[in-house]
């Protein structure tokens, strides 16, 4: 069999595993990446990318239905082959250009799953191969739902290539995946239903916001079933048939698209990772703060597969740059867990960033809640919005910024303004000095620290 060594070989060409590998390779080291799907990771080909281009089309038609009746007659009517088509011409080129990135620094391309064999030593492609270190930048995918039917789900790469919007559908699971689908195609037409375990949506957020997140959803013609345990999927002769168990009954209920929004796992099935001694758990690869192995010196993890990930793509690039670091340098660089805002892209927005209330409450003595329902404002009014809200949570002793949950139609720019108040330290007084653009949903970020709850 063919041998083959190289200082760094990378499985995953996503933002994580293309930053270490374009890193390592300009630093002058022989570097090799793999990938068993096509190049260019989840964020640009089947995520956050395609996703917003497709969602500012449901976003026009909120907004419109908005102001129907103050100025707009009718909402537009979307062309859906047209904007499927409007977003293959972005992700379409990805793989192709990707590949060649790479290639242009001498990186060597296989594409297929390498298998573990030894502690430095993977097969791929029909070659054994070695390397000084390995980086496992592998990602997340789809978890697997086991029941009766359950291979007729279908995950959000396939609601993103929809060839046109079902009449009805219904998500298993509301967190941010379902929930940002539930509203996009609730938006253009979609009966959709929402089967969740658990006892709310968007269990990360905070629930005030998400309370009135849903009313606006509920609004759309959403339905949330909560509590509620799939057990089976029939295929009918047009609609597919879910059968569930609430409050100790066995129901159903049919539509045309059953897509599992269950959440997503670190992709480390047919890694063979036990061969190289990679611990690993439901959290993913585990590693130390300077992203590597705390079982194999010689692998390094990043991205949303690292015990230390929050998947969301800025962490996974930043996991990227510090790992290919200490791969160059030595280990020098930790990992410091940054403040992570972060925004789930309905209409209105949901975003957070820092401490929750119950968070700041158990962490401080005293804790100052300011807290409102805004959807009486001008930014709210002017666009005929039903839902603007906001808590943010400062530490009463230093009279700092800690905490900010947004439900607003800017969220997802604004909660950076606090992203960076709570990076700066910045107390109330000193956040309320600022002058900003108006009118402008940033300027009401002042007036939302006017009154403790
Ligand atoms: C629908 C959706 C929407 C999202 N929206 C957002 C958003 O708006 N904002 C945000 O910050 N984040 C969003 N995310 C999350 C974001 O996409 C991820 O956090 C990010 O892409 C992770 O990057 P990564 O490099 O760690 O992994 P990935 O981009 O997943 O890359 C991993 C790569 O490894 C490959 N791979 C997997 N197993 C193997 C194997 N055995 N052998 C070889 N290759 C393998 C995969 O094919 C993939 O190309 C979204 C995710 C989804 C699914
Ligand atoms: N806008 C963004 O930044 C964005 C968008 C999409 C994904 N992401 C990233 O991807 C990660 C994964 O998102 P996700 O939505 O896939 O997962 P998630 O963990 O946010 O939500 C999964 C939901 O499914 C429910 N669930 C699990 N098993 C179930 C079952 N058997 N039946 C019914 N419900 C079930 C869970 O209770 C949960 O509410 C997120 O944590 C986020 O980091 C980010």
């Amino acid at each position: 069999m063919e041998t083959k060594h190289y200082n760094v070989f990378v499985i995953g060409s996503g933002i994580a595993g293309q930053t270490t590998a374009t890193t390592c390779a300009k630093a002058g080291l022989t570097v090799a990446i793999s990938d068993n799907r096509k190049f260019g990771g989840t964020c640009a080909t089947r995520g956050c990318d395609p996703k917003k281009i497709l969602m500012q089309f449901a976003d026009l038609v909120k907004h419109s239905h908005q102001l129907e009746g103050l100025g707009i007659k009718k909402a537009p009517k979307i062309k859906w082959k047209k904007v499927q088509k409007f977003k293959t011409s972005f992700t379409k080129p990805i793989p192709s250009s990707t590949e060649n990135d790479l290639i242009d620094l001498g990186i060597d391309l296989y594409h297929q799953s390498p298998k573990f064999i030894s502690k430095n030593e993977v097969i791929v492609e029909g070659k054994t191969i070695s390397a000084d270190k390995f980086v496992i930048a592998t990602g997340y995918v789809p978890r697997s739902l086991k029941f009766k039917g359950s291979d007729l789900l279908k995950t959000s790469d396939a609601i993103l290539k929809l060839k046109k919007i079902p009449k009805s559908a219904i998500f298993i699971g509301s967190g941010y995946v379902g929930m940002e689908f539930c509203y996009m195609l609730s938006t253009l037409g979609c009966n959709v239903t929402m089967v969740e375990v658990g006892d709310t949506a968007l269990s990360q957020f905070d629930s005030y916001l998400v309370k009135k997140l849903m009313k606006t959803l509920e609004d759309n013609g959403v339905t949330f079933m909560f509590n509620t345990k799939p057990i089976s999927i029939e295929k009918l002769k047009k609609n597919l048939k879910l059968t569930y168990e609430k409050d100790g009954k066995t129901k159903a209920i049919k539509a045309r698209k059953i897509f599992n929004t269950a959440g997503r796992v670190p992709a480390t099935e047919v890694l063979d990772l036990e061969k190289a001694q990679i611990k690993s758990d439901e959290s993913g690869i585990i590693v130390n703060d300077f992203m590597q192995s705390t079982s194999n010196d010689n692998v390094y993890a990043c991205g949303d597969v690292s015990s230390k990930s929050l998947a969301l793509t800025p962490l996974s690039g930043l996991q990227g740059h510090i790992a290919a670091h200490n791969i160059i340098q030595g280990n020098t660089k930790e990992f410091e867990n940054p403040l992570v805002p972060s925004v789930v892209f309905t209409k209105p927005q949901i975003a957070s960033v820092g401490y929750s209330e119950e968070e700041a409450q158990s962490r401080y003595k005293n804790v100052n809640i300011y807290k409102e329902d805004a959807s009486d404002w001008y930014n709210a009014k002017k666009e005929n919005a039903a839902a603007y809200a906001y808590k943010i949570v400062v530490n009463e002793r230093t009279q700092k910024i800690v905490g900010a949950h947004l439900l607003s139609a800017q969220a997802n720019e604004t909660i950076n303004i606090f992203t960076l108040a709570i990076n700066k330290g910045l107390t109330v007084n000193e956040f309320k000095k600022l002058i900003f653009t108006y009118p402008s949903y940033t300027n009401d970020l002042k007036n939302m620290l006017n009154d403790v709850d």
